[in-house]
């Protein structure tokens, strides 16, 4: 069983944990140190109070980094601080004594043997009555730099404590009166200062620098030869699932992602500088990895936990039911306050803050995803977007067993119970079969993907080339379909035309969206099609088009502007261009026709004219991008539609004419363009020569039978064609009023309707409105002006 290897290998690397430590201490005697500090000379040691008040005078208040921001603020640290540059070490014995205290460092905290330490002084710190330090962790200044070094000074003084926290565990460092004392912590491990009580505490801190001084060939330790026989299980058996329910998987995991313990930058991520029990267990990976015939490289994960959890049973009040907000002092408060912890109604139950004292009770979800790793030569690494798959997670330490850097919790909603929401920043050693390394890589890196396969194009090694791309099969569909990959599309069509395999270019292209076409990739796109067929072309638009009616966004419309360059583009093209062209103006067709359809079947006139003038621009597009056959068949749907299509022809041709050069010389759309406008012309001569309506007639045309026939709508046609009848009333109950108010509002007929509500049923009383003939006047006008438009400048007169 897959998950029994994954389960073996974490505990085969748990006894790593006894080799390192996340902080350690060393006392050293203070003859050992000459420190000097300019504008104050010597320090005689141990420290004395009238040697602490004069080196504060040489002093500022220290300051402490939050982002990218330095700040001063003594809620935060309250200490005073003196630069480096200011302070000279020495003494006889000072070289060899820290260089005894390093190197025990450097063991306590697991570091391999092939690592150095170096200590680098980076403040002298001066701690009066009532000062500290809150917790925080350090930034990491260097890329080699791994921890911290405090070394305090001896002197007279009580509270001061140097508290170091890591994974739920925390050692509290006091110092000595007469000796030096070293404590030294991980980078990532949250430290406090507790604050001074008396006296003065006086400490030198310095950063711990990890450097590589063997190569590291030696055999790590521990049994290898199991742990790179659970590799060698785990990607050969079925990779099984989380739940139980679908199908199970046939495949083994595309890879091992095993969590490791401690926090790490990107700059800091470096397989000689791990921490702690994480620097054993790397090793051991990496080497049973060698023998598996597998590749191992360290990444940074994100994870995110949802559990279901209960605040601890203090956080109950005497009524032992009702939980309250951490500050809330109201003695009537039933706990609207967490429902409402901003005072603003409705706000939800939901704050973030520390929750380590919630009990939990079952996960609920989890999602890890990989953002960055290094590459497998070891040289640097890259951004990726990654989610790990369940049955690919391996940890020694679990997740709930170390520090979120961030908590939220939310009661009670209803459909969920309590639920508190953590997020982890791990790192993790990642491994995959050495044959499936492309694969393995290009699932994160998919632009690196491609890059190595035009490389294998470019120096003619096809069949590996092919090899490889098949390989990208089972995942590449996810890819592609946001914006950020669109660039790339040029990328994946050079290699699709380099393959010579029409199934496997077809893959490689198909994730894209249309809008990542532009007129550069003509050339290609007219090769590809001349390779690969009629029918390859027109099932690649197909895909890159989507499903006509689904919802397209507003850059489809924006798309369809550069539609006709790049149709006259593809024509011009070496290959077959137009394979790529008709299809691509047809599927544009076919989705402005629903549209169209869509609109004139809606009754109210505003949003309706709105809606058909918005598609007006998209269609003249589309004509001016058409071949001959499908501008006809185009024009001829045209021509059969209403009257109120109208709406949308006239502004066609406005764009049109807004940008007469688009069309290329002698191309199929001037034709189109001219048959249109004749067309309108004869309608709208039409409309304007209908006879003005009679100041007395009031006909309306029917609102037609509702579909349920039902016995109101003929009554409401008979009213509505009369040409008398101004109003109806209309002793009605509720629901049938409600009929009558739906089919009035739906086809936005020009009538109002109240209720008067006396006597039962009440009465509906329907008003035929002045917008009867207002509405008729306007589209007179409007019609008069387009037509007036188009006999000066519609294309039926610049044809000449
Ligand atoms: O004074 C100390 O012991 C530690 C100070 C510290 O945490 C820091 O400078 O970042
Ligand atoms: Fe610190």
């Amino acid at each position: 069983m897959a998950y029994a290897a994954r389960k073996r290998l974490a505990e085969l690397l748990e006894d790593a944990e006894r080799e390192g430590d996340f902080s350690t201490r060393a006392e050293v005697p203070a003859d050992a140190l000459r420190i000097r500090v300019d504008g104050v000379g010597e320090l005689p040691l141990p420290l004395r109070a009238p040697v602490a008040r004069k080196l504060i005078t040489q002093a500022r208040q220290a300051r402490f980094g939050r982002g990218a921001e330095t700040l001063s603020d003594t809620g935060v640290r309250d200490t005073w601080e003196i630069t480096p540059d200011r302070i000279t070490l020495s003494g006889p014995d000072w070289d060899r004594a820290l260089g005894d205290v390093l190197d025990g460092v450097r063991h306590a905290l697991g570091l391999p043997p092939t690592t150095a330490l170096r200590a680098e002084p980076h403040a002298l710190l001066v701690y009066g009555k009532g000062q500290f330090f809150l917790p925080h962790q350090d930034s990491e200044k260097d890329d080699s730099m791994v921890g911290t070094l405090v070394v305090s000074l001896p002197s007279h003084h009580s509270g001061g404590e140097l508290v170091v926290e890591h994974a739920g565990r925390s050692v509290t460092h006091r110092a000595s009166r007469h000796q030096l004392t070293f404590v030294a912590f991980y980078a990532d491990c949250r430290h406090e200062v507790r604050p001074v009580t008396s006296g003065y505490r006086v400490t030198l801190t310095m950063n711990l620098l990890a450097e590589r001084v063997r190569p590291t060939d030696e055999d790590a330790g521990g049994p290898l030869a199991d742990l790179a026989h659970c590799l060698t299980e785990h990607f050969t058996a079925p990779a099984e699932q989380q739940y139980s329910y679908g199908p199970p998987e046939t495949t083994p995991p595309n890879r091992l992602v095993y969590l490791l313990d401690h926090e790490y930058t990107q700059r800091g991520l470096d397989w000689d500088r791990l921490k702690g029990a994480d620097a054993t267990r790397a090793a051991r990976l990496r080497q049973a990895a060698g023998q598996a015939g597998c590749e191992a490289v360290l990444a940074l994960a994100e994870v995110q936990e949802t559990w279901d959890a209960v605040p601890p049973y203090e956080h109950y009040d005497h009524y032992g039911e009702v939980e309250h907000f951490d500050d809330c002092e109201d003695d009537e408060c039933e706990g609207e306050c967490l429902l409402d912890p901003d005072g603003e109604p409705g706000a939800e139950r939901r704050r973030s803050g520390d929750f380590s004292d919630y009990e939990l009770n079952d996960l609920i979800e989890d999602e890890i995803n990989l953002g960055w790793w290094t590459r497998p030569d070891g040289t640097g690494g890259e951004r990726i977007s990654l989610p790990v798959a369940y049955a690919e997670v391996c940890a020694t330490t679990e997740n709930k067993d170390l520090t979120p850097y961030r908590s939220e919790y939310e009661g009670y909603m209803g459909n969920y119970g309590n639920t508190l929401d953590r997020w982890y920043r791990r790192a993790a050693v990642v491994l995959w079969p050495r044959q499936r390394s492309f694969a393995a890589r290009a699932q994160a890196d998919s632009e690196g993907a491609l890059r190595e396969l035009q490389g294998h194009l470019d120096a003619g090694a096809l069949d590996q080339a092919l090899t490889l791309a098949r390989s990208l099969a089972p995942f590449w569909g996810q890819y592609g379909s946001g914006e950020a990959t669109a660039p790339h599309f040029a990328d994946a069509l050079r290699v699709a035309v380099g393959l010579g395999e029409a199934d496997t270019a077809a893959m490689l292209v198909a994730p894209f969206r249309v809008e990542a076409l532009a007129e550069e990739h003509a050339p290609d796109l007219a090769r590809a099609a001349g390779r690969y067929g009629r029918a390859w072309a027109r099932g690649a638009v197909g895909g890159w088009y989507g499903t006509v009616g689904a919802y397209t966004s507003a850059d489809r419309t924006a798309w369809l502007e550069s539609l006709p360059a790049l149709c006259t583009a593809l024509r011009a093209a070496d290959g077959d261009g137009e394979a790529v062209a008709t299809p691509l103006v047809e599927s544009a067709w076919q989705a402005t026709r629903q549209q169209l359809a869509n609109w004139l079947g809606v009754g109210r006139e505003k949003e309706r004219q709105a809606g058909l003038a918005r598609l007006g621009a998209p269609l003249a597009h589309i004509l001016q991008a058409a071949d001959s056959g499908t501008a006809d068949t185009i024009v001829t749907t045209l021509r059969g539609l209403p009257d109120t299509a109208l709406e949308c022809l006239i502004p066609a041709l406005r764009a049109a004419g807004r940008q007469p050069r688009a069309i290329p010389e002698g191309a199929p759309a001037i034709g189109a363009f001219q048959a249109l406008a004749g067309h309108c012309e004869e309608r709208l001569t039409r409309v304007v020569a209908r006879p003005v309506r009679a100041a007395d007639d009031w006909s309306l045309s029917p609102a037609g039978a509702c579909g349920s026939g039902c016995d109101l709508c003929p009554d409401l046609d008979a009213f509505l064609s009369s040409r008398s009848r101004k109003v109806l009333e209309w002793p009605l109950a509720q629901a049938r009023r409600q009929h009558i108010h739906s089919r009035i509002d739906l086809a936005g007929l020009p009538v109002s309707h109240t209720t008067r509500r006396q006597g039962r049923p009440y009465t509906l009383v329907l008003t035929k409105t002045d917008a009867v003939f207002s509405r008729e006047r306007e589209a007179r006008v409007r019609a008069e002006t387009d037509l007036a438009w188009l006999r000066e400048n519609g294309p039926a007169r610049q044809s000449g």
